[in-house]
């Protein structure tokens, strides 16, 4: 029989798992087990849904058996089973699987641990085994198929014989190494030790040949041994558990088995509902954000069973997009079997499902705000954009939900703040919420929009996430106040003294002004007296509903119509630099037009925006030096 090659992803993965050190090697039987199960998923459904079909319960199990002398472990099912192609595509190729790339580029970082993270399913087997065979039988086929594999070199498949539909999977376990010891996984008590570990919920009976001690007949005291096939899981999915008997160790196992994600869950939230809906769910909020979690393969969604039967594997109904970094998975006595897609948009059960999810899902990200300061914290830094998406998109509709959760550094705390924070730190007199936005808390930091705020010792929330300022944008406020950029036009903040002196210096000065305007013609709308800065000589800010921020983020989105913000050129007049431009206005009008455009570019490079024409700039520094 020929050999064939394995794709050279597989190839790869195949030769990680057959040299690894890893040290949680047990996790394949967990695997297997799993697939095992997923395949009697799918022949269970089947039959519940196919009028044609009629199977008992009992023909559902798996069985897991060992022979110690010939050093074979064999875990089979009475699942759907595969057929030729299946058995080629699935096991030849590492199908579909985003998690590889992952792994690819983690590789060189973490070396084989990440193997053990999470689930790199039936390839797992070469971990332990140094040769793997398949004996299949798919659903509805007169056919069995023989897959076998010693290692990356390539794979048999050909005929055989099998009589029942189903699926065996036969390790020949490595020989002990001086380091390694393999003969655990052909004794009983370790079996059943890692299946009651990683696989005691799974629904379907876990069967092995149990080794037990009766009273010999006639005897008092003299005990014989007989084997006897026994249920070694408890079969009760870990979401009809009543919570008090589940420890956090066996919602992380859970959360690895169905390979939720490659880290450990931050939180995890079983709900059992027992009201007009009945419905039962684990939800999990990873720590690390999923590897393409911002890509378009992303699939938001949670699992959905209907009493115990797996139906639909992302029902993205269930989970507001704000919410999509959600794991886990729901179950309902009261959703039919046979609920197609369609009708499930429109499921009133469903709806109270998701709304109600949805709910304990804020509830529990404010009390990990309230209660686990640091949890949270960790956890707006993965996710908190997406709060933030949440609350701009869908026109604000979700803000209320969203508003408490979010959170912006602050100038004078330093530090990460809520909303709820800053208003209680406002003093009396102050009209608004202040931003300031930009690429880095550093960045924002030195800007000189800030000064006036700053100095009036108000706090200012950086925004350095694009999202931000669209974001409460939609907010409009909080509260009852209003937020401000701290470069908008009109800062809300009284200062007669100072206001009545800049009129004054403009009226003064009117016509520099009008001449600097003049120069910048359709690059700025207006050049005034700044009343904000306090040691720099100059600064942008604007007027209208664009900020120079959300001219950034807007133009560097493709097809985006180009957006201008109506920008104002701000001169301290305070500033020993105003002598000089008034200085030149009556002498040099020349030199004035050269600093008016020097400064404009100024003002521009603090902004973090472009310079029209880098050259020019550069040869007008030059002028000035000769
Ligand atoms: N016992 C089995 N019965 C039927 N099909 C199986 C069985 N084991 C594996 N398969 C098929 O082979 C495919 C590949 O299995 P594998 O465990 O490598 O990945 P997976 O289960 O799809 O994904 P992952 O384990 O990474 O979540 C499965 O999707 C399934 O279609």
């Amino acid at each position: 029989m020929e050999k064939k090659q394995f794709q050279a992803e597989s190839k790869r993965l195949l030769d990680l798992m057959i040299n690894s050190i890893y040290t949680h090697r047990e996790i394949f039987l967990r695997e297997l087990i799993s697939n095992a199960s997923d395949a009697i998923d799918k022949i269970y459904y089947k039959a519940l849904t196919d009028e044609n079909l009629t199977f008992n319960k009992d023909d559902y199990y798996i069985k897991v058996s060992y022979d110690k002398e010939n050093r074979i472990l064999k875990i089979s099912d009475t699942g759907i089973g595969m057929t030729k192609e299946e058995l080629e595509e699935n096991l030849g190729v590492i199908a579909k699987s985003g998690s590889f790339t992952f792994k690819k580029e983690n590789e060189l970082k973490d070396g084989f641990d990440i193997i053990g993270q999470f689930g790199v399913g039936f390839y797992s087997a070469f971990m332990v085994a140094d040769k793997v065979t398949v004996i299949t039988k798919a659903l509805g086929s007169d056919e069995a198929f023989k897959w076998e594999a010693t290692g990356a070199d390539g794979y048999i498949i050909e005929p055989c014989e099998k009589e029942a539909v189903g699926t065996d999977i036969i390790l020949k376990i490595k020989e002990n190494t001086e380091d390694e010891k393999f003969d655990e996984y052909l004794e009983e008590y370790r079996l059943r030790a890692i299946i009651k570990k990683y696989s005691d919920f799974i629904r379907y009976p876990i069967k092995m040949d149990v080794t037990k001690r009766k009273l010999k007949e006639g005897t008092e005291n003299e005990y014989e041994e007989y084997v006897e096939e026994t249920i070694v899981n408890s079969m009760v999915p870990i979401w009809r558990k009543n919570k008090n008997e589940l420890k956090k160790e066996d919602y992380e196992n859970f959360y690895a088995e169905k390979h939720y994600g490659f880290d450990k869950p931050a939180k995890y939230i079983h709900i059992s509902v027992d009201g007009a809906v009945r419905y039962n769910a684990i939800l999990f909020i990873p720590e690390k954000m999923p590897y393409d979690f911002y890509t378009k393969e992303y699939e938001k969604g949670l699992e959905l069973y209907s009493n115990g039967v797996l139906i639909m594997n992302k029902c993205a109904d269930l989970l507001p997009d704000y919410f999509s970094f959600v794991k886990g998975m729901v179950d309902s006595e009261d959703l039919s079997l046979n609920i197609s897609r369609e009708m499930l948009q429109h499921n009133r059960q469903l709806k109270v499902i998701a709304k109600n999810i949805k709910n304990k899902i804020k509830n529990e990200l404010k009390n990990m705000l309230k209660n686990e300061r640091e949890k949270y914290e960790q956890f707006y830094k993965t996710f908190g954009r997406q709060l933030k998406y949440g609350v701009y998109s869908d026109f604000g509709a979700n803000k209320e939900v969203l508003q408490d959760l979010l959170m912006f550094y602050s100038s004078k705390e330093k530090k990460m703040v809520t909303l709820e924070e800053y208003i209680s730190r406002m003093p009396e007199e102050q009209k608004y919420i202040y931003y300031a936005a930009g690429e880095t808390n550093e960045r924002i930091e030195k800007l000189p929009q800030t000064e006036l705020v700053a100095e009036k010792g108000y706090e200012i929330l950086y925004f350095t996430d694009d999202i931000d300022e669209f974001a409460v944008k939609m907010l409009m406020n909080y509260k009852g106040k209003e937020f401000k950029s701290v470069s908008s036009g009109d800062l809300g903040i009284e200062e007669e003294d100072n206001e009545n002196a800049s009129n004054k210096e403009y009226e003064d000065s009117k016509e520099v002004f009008e001449y600097m305007k003049n120069v910048l013609k359709g690059k700025v709308k207006d050049v005034v007296v700044s009343k904000r800065l306090k040691n720099h000589p100059v600064c942008l800010s604007n007027d209208g509903e664009f900020t120079i921020e959300m001219e950034k983020v807007l133009n560097a989105m493709p097809n985006h119509p180009e957006i201008k913000a109506d920008k104002i050129l701000e001169i301290n007049v305070q500033h020993d630099i105003f002598k000089t431009l008034k200085e030149a206005f009556e002498n040099d009008k020349e030199k004035l037009k050269l600093y008016t455009n020097i400064l404009y570019n100024q003002a521009l490079l603090i902004e973090g925006l472009p310079i029209n024409d880098p050259v020019a700039f550069t040869e007008d520094i030059c002028k000035i030096m000769i």
